[in-house]
């Protein structure tokens, strides 16, 4: 920023990641959620969602989450999101497979250029896959929920957006986040195309899916943080263990005729 506070164009591309790396950084220690319009561009933008639409007619997504209203004492079920998990590494998905490592690019910049090498005190190691996903419309949405209650070891997620002409009054659709600390206050984020947001996964961050009434769509990665994904993993051996040996013994009591 100039002595008037206005951002330097920046040239090149490192040149552009950098500022981003910085808006990102800056955004999430003070707000713990970032949004970034235009992230690649109307051409790009545009090639990952006619690979995503491609999958979607394919019917590679399955139903999502379940979730259910009541209507007139009946439960009528109303699917959430489709999902489909891809790793963006074959050739029918490399332009989300570019999305991908552009959003790499800018997260592992960002936890070199934090203070102390660390983005909010985080040491990212991983991600999952990405889900791509689809609010069929019909007022499919997603209740208030966090994504990581009990630190699996997901620090922050990173959702794509790819919605064109997306009108909230009339399509519905906005993704409310209620950040901890911010008393009533709610950040509303309205799913446009070629937008990406970043939050803290956890419990700083409850946020819902309002209904939507347009097919909307949604590319998600998670990213992890090494020491709590390493204790997650941990924590989950020992219970599996637990698990083994509590059937071994059962299978010992059974056939040794014990009660
Ligand atoms: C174990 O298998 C699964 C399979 C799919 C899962 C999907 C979600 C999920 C979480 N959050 C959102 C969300 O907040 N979207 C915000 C937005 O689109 O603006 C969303 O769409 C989907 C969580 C857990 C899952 C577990
Ligand atoms: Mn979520």
């Amino acid at each position: 920023r100039d002595e008037e506070g206005i951002i330097e164009e920046p040239c090149g591309e490192q040149e552009v990641i950098d500022e981003m790396c910085r808006i990102v950084i800056r955004d999430m220690d003070q707000f713990g959620v970032c949004v970034v319009d235009n992230f690649l561009g109307y051409k790009r933008g545009m090639s990952v969602l006619q690979e995503v639409t491609g999958m979607y007619t394919k019917g590679v997504f399955k139903d999502g989450q379940l979730v259910s209203k009541k209507v007139k004492n009946d439960l009528k079920t109303i699917r959430g999101d489709q999902i489909t998990w891809i790793d963006g590494k074959d050739e029918s998905c490399k332009n989300i497979g570019l999305l991908i490592s552009q959003v790499d690019a800018i997260i592992l910049r960002a936890n070199k250029m934090a203070n102390n090498g660390k983005i909010g005190n985080y040491t990212i190691n991983g991600r999952t896959k990405a889900m791509v996903a689809c609010y069929p419309g019909h007022g499919t949405h997603y209740v208030k929920h966090v994504d990581n209650p009990n630190k699996d070891g997901r620090c922050i997620t990173a959702i794509y957006y790819l919605n064109r002409d997306w009108n909230i009054q009339q399509n519905g659709g906005l993704l409310r986040i209620f950040p901890e600390g911010w008393q009533d206050k709610v950040a509303d984020i309205e799913p446009f195309f070629d937008r990406i947001l970043f939050f803290w996964s956890d419990r700083r961050n409850p946020h819902e899916v309002q209904p939507a009434f347009k097919t909307r769509y949604a590319i998600t990665l998670w990213y992890f943080d090494a020491s709590e994904r390493q204790e997650a993993c941990r924590r989950h051996k020992t219970e599996m263990e637990a698990q083994a040996s509590e059937s071994n013994n059962i299978v010992n009591k059974t056939s040794s005729g014990e009660s």
